[in-house]
């Protein structure tokens, strides 16, 4: 029988907890790809989830946003279950969604698609707060999204998320490709972000970018959450780390 204080300590976890998800298995078409994901993130929290290519990272991130076929398990986001939802709530509960893709409009400039985003809940930031944070797409706010480069674009993308008063931000390979110098530029900003009480889920293969900022890594293989790292472990877990991901 449930007792009153294990009440109080259920209800004081998942007030910490900004998502969690439970037993999750996703499917494209007749392809079983995540095969009962098991992990939670805390508010204000900034975890990574590592793994070889086709581990089933980006499809775990695509499942809590309701973008793949089908799913089975639980998703809390917030306190609340969202596996019945649509695709279109998701955004409105705070969840910003960064894709590999980016979705910058090509044929519109920097400020027509940071003005885009039609889910603007209460909390979003302004267009100054965004220029102070971003100065660079300030000065290229009349430049359309063809012109821009990869780092640019990338900004972009975030800077659009930022809009929308999200508060837990889902990153698909926000670094790919990009010059160390953009890539250095956006871990500053994920600290600010950080800083502010954000709470962050990022799909990274430049660990070197991602360990500084990580307070806990998930690894995954074969779709599954194989292993989880604390920040205070990493040290002592680099090497076993290092030849899981094969790098
Ligand atoms: N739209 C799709 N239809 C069918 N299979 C897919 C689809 N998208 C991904 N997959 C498959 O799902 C598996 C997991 O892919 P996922 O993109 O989640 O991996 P990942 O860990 O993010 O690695 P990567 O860096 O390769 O994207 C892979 O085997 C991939 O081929």
């Amino acid at each position: 029988m449930e007792t009153a204080e294990h009440n109080q300590e259920t209800h004081e976890a998942s007030q910490s907890e900004m998502l969690r998800v439970q037993d999750l298995h996703a499917f494209y078409g007749e392809s079983h790809i995540l095969h009962g994901v098991n992990f939670n993130v805390k508010r204000g929290e900034l975890v990574t989830l590592l793994g070889r290519n086709g581990a089933g990272r980006s499809t775990t991130l695509k499942s809590i946003m309701n973008m793949v076929g089908r799913r089975t398990g639980s998703i809390v986001i917030n306190g609340e279950e969202v596996m019945g939802m649509k695709a279109h709530h998701i955004p409105r509960l705070g969840v910003g969604y960064c894709p590999e893709e980016r979705g910058i409009f090509a044929s519109l400039d920097v400020e027509e698609n940071l003005l885009l985003p039609p889910t603007v809940r209460s909390g979003g930031m302004g267009l100054d707060e965004i220029y102070a944070m971003f100065p660079n797409l300030y000065e290229r706010r009349r430049s359309q999204g063809t012109r821009l480069s990869g780092g640019e674009q990338q900004m972009l993308a975030m800077a659009r998320i930022l809009r929308t008063g999200a508060r837990m931000l889902l990153l698909d390979e926000i670094t790919e490709g990009l010059a160390p110098v953009i890539v250095q530029k956006l871990g500053e900003v994920l600290m600010q972000l950080k800083g502010r009480g954000m709470t962050i889920v990022l799909v990274e293969q430049n660990f070197r970018f991602a360990a500084p900022l990580a307070d806990r890594h998930f690894v995954m293989d074969h779709g599954q959450i194989v292993e989880e790292i604390s920040a205070a472990q990493l040290p002592s877990r680099r090497e076993h780390l290092n030849s899981m991901l094969g790098v």
